[in-house]
């Protein structure tokens, strides 16, 4: 994906799980609304597995490909392989960087970064973006580690390091300036989006706040 850094200013993530309408309707308002790249995470109680899994994805990667939106897998590398997605996103429990970035080839492959240590293996083994957080509270991942806030973003900006970064966790429209003045590209966003009696509009007031 070329021009990834400014494909990540509002980076909406999104499964079944964490929808109250049919994800494919919330996928739509988030697009109407402005969102600029779009992770399909289908994870947590009542996350669809196998044949489900599968056929939802392809019905959610034809809606981003339709509106020009990049499609990226979180996790489940052999799906994003199986088709053809734009990207892929590990965490650090996920394999090595190193074995994912030679099974995806210049697939984008975006990795959770909780440290310096973290990020500088990440970034040596072929990461493209970091997602750094929770910068804020989130109930969304049950497995999160504490919010730290805009931290490590700064610490990595002010040692040089220029990858492209995104922060993610309880990120709303009210907040999302902060992530950007701390050194990030874009914001992450779950439940603001996922769980807004409007997610166009949640989407909108978010992007206005992130610069266009
Ligand atoms: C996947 C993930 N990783 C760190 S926090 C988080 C959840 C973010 O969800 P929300 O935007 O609803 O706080
Ligand atoms: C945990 C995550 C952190 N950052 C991003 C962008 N996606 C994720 N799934
Ligand atoms: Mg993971």
């Amino acid at each position: 994906m070329n021009n990834l850094r400014e494909l990540i200013r509002v980076y909406f993530i999104m499964g079944s799980p964490n929808c109250y309408k049919e994800p494919k309707a919330v996928l739509k308002e988030a697009i109407a609304g402005g969102i600029t790249l779009f992770q399909f995470r289908e994870k947590g109680d009542g996350a669809l597995s196998g044949a489900e899994k599968l056929t939802l994805a392809k019905e959610l990667q034809v809606i981003c490909k339709e509106n020009h939106i990049p499609f990226i897998v979180n996790d489940d590398i052999e799906l994003a392989v199986a088709i053809g997605a734009d990207g892929v996103h590990i965490g650090q429990e996920d394999g090595p960087v190193k074995t994912v970035r030679e099974r995806i080839g210049d697939m984008t492959l975006g990795v959770s970064v909780h440290s310096m240590e973290e990020a500088i293996i990440a970034l040596q083994n072929g990461a493209d973006y970091f997602g750094i957080g929770p910068i804020f509270p989130t109930k969304t991942k049950e497995d999160a580690k504490p919010s730290k806030g805009t931290s490590l973003i700064e610490t990595l900006r002010k040692n040089g390091y220029t990858i492209p970064i995104v922060g993610i966790g309880g990120i709303t429209s009210e907040n999302a300036a902060s992530v950007m003045e701390a050194g990030a590209d874009g914001v992450s966003v779950i439940t603001a989006i996922s769980h807004a009696e409007s997610p166009r509009e949640a989407a909108k007031a978010i992007r206005k706040n992130v610069g266009e």
